[in-house]
């Protein structure tokens, strides 16, 4: 089979890919890949039962797009926000182009700005997502410049990763330095290999460009360019149990590894752009 359809989830316009070499579901709003499984091999994207699709909230699960900014903070004059990591996981995207082939199959997905966005964010832009699905999944963010002034801007790819078990899983390429977001960004030095057992936020501040996730279920990498940063979270029990889309026992079964624009913001220039890509295998 080797199909792109268009199909919903509660409402939500999804678009399904049928490849033989993948499956894969991606959600316009957000411009969200939210499931990816390469053909006989495990599901690499953790999609919660409780993810919520109605149009506003963040979708919890799959690869969420922080964009323009990361956390609560806006680069430049006015840092104060209300909208946790941008806009971006909360805006309808368009689907701009789609092909397939016997290798692979192509999206692209594109987010300007509107009204709304700049009310947020008083910039001109567009963003540019390129999905690809194959034997791997590979993501291209482009971040452009469409207006007359300078702006900056930080962000992410907050993916979260499907395991069968958080307390078997183990994760390297992360690099040793990070900043402990638990514990108010105190700089740490860890031992290049990271498990979890508790709460867990890190911004590792020097990653390798590969990371190995080691999982009860098999190897998931991680290849990523344009990015300073890789973050890592896990919400464990206590995080889990405050969140509404979270069942008591999903943090057993996810974790969030995230190529991020972090410690530096990028400045583009009017006509500037900047990629930050992502692939998956
Ligand atoms: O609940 P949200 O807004 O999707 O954020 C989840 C987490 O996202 C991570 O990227 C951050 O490092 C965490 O601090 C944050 O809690």
């Amino acid at each position: 089979m080797n199909t792109i359809r268009l199909g919903s989830i509660q409402d939500v316009p999804v678009i399904h890919v049928r490849h033989p070499k993948a499956t894969a579901d991606i959600s316009l709003f957000g411009g969200q890949v939210l499931r990816f499984q390469p053909a006989n091999s495990h599901q690499r994207l953790w999609l919660g039962e409780k993810a919520i699709f109605n149009h506003s909230t963040a979708i919890r699960g799959g690869i969420p797009l922080c964009w323009p900014w990361f956390g609560n903070h806006k680069p430049g004059p006015d840092p104060l926000s209300q909208t946790a990591h941008g806009f971006a996981r909360q805006s309808l995207w368009n689907l701009d182009h789609s092909e397939s082939n016997e290798q692979e199959a192509r999206l692209r997905l594109v987010l300007r700005a509107n009204e709304h966005t700049l009310s947020l964010w008083p910039h001109h832009f567009e963003l540019q997502l390129d999905i690809t699905i194959g034997e791997s999944l590979t993501l291209r963010l482009t971040s452009k410049n469409t207006g007359a002034k300078p702006w900056s801007f930080t962000g992410a790819f907050h993916s979260y990763f499907a395991t069968d078990d958080i307390r078997q899983s183990e994760l390297r390429g992360l690099g040793r330095l990070y900043l402990d977001s638990v514990d108010n960004g105190t700089p740490c030095n860890g031992n290049g290999t990271l498990a979890f057992a508790k709460a867990l936020d890190h911004v590792y501040t020097a990653p390798e460009t590969n990371c190995v996730l080691s999982l009860p279920q098999g190897t998931t990498q991680i290849a990523a360019t344009g990015h300073d940063s890789l973050v890592a979270w896990s919400p464990w029990r206590e995080g889990a149990a405050a969140m509404a889309d979270l069942t008591d026992d999903d943090y057993l079964r996810m974790f969030c590894v995230e190529p991020a624009v972090f410690q530096q913001p990028v400045c583009l220039q009017p006509g500037e752009e900047h990629v930050l890509k992502m692939t998956i295998s």
